[in-house]
């Protein structure tokens, strides 16, 4: 019978492959690290929670996530952060916002297509119980 560290260990090989595969991208590369406070120098005004996919790799390493909503929660802030510090009309702030809607269909989509609805449920139960 698969151990809660196995799946819990599963969970971490699912996640790193979404991020590593991402990483990638040629368009998600302004997503890679996080934005650079000398090019943007008020973004943390703006932006609560920085976030970047170097960062969840890290979290993921560092065993930040048991359940795969905890990832979701901060995976999603990468798109939700360029959405919100870029909301202008001109073509720049089109064109990053653009990008982060890909990235939000793509990270639904692995998740989607790469996790059965019992996998999810069992990392929340091993959550609940601990
Ligand atoms: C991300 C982000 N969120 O708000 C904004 C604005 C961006 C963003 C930030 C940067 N420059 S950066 O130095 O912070 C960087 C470069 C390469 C990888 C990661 C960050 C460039 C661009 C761009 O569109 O070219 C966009």
């Amino acid at each position: 019978e698969e151990k809660e560290e196995d799946v819990l260990r599963d969970l971490r090989l699912f996640l790193r492959n979404i991020v590593e595969t991402l990483l990638v991208e040629r368009r998600f590369k302004i997503f890679s690290k996080p934005v650079d406070i000398e090019e943007v120098p008020d973004y943390m005004m703006v932006i609560k929670k920085p976030m970047d996919l170097s960062t969840l790799l890290t979290n993921i390493d560092e065993h930040t996530y048991s359940t795969i909503r905890e990832f979701l929660a901060d995976a999603d802030l990468i798109w939700k952060n360029a959405l919100e510090y870029n909301p202008d009309s001109d073509p720049l702030d089109r064109h990053i916002r653009h990008r982060a809607s890909a990235l939000k269909d793509r990270i639904q989509t692995f998740i989607r297509d790469g996790l059965g609805e019992d996998f999810i449920n069992l990392c929340e139960e091993i959550k609940k119980s601990r």
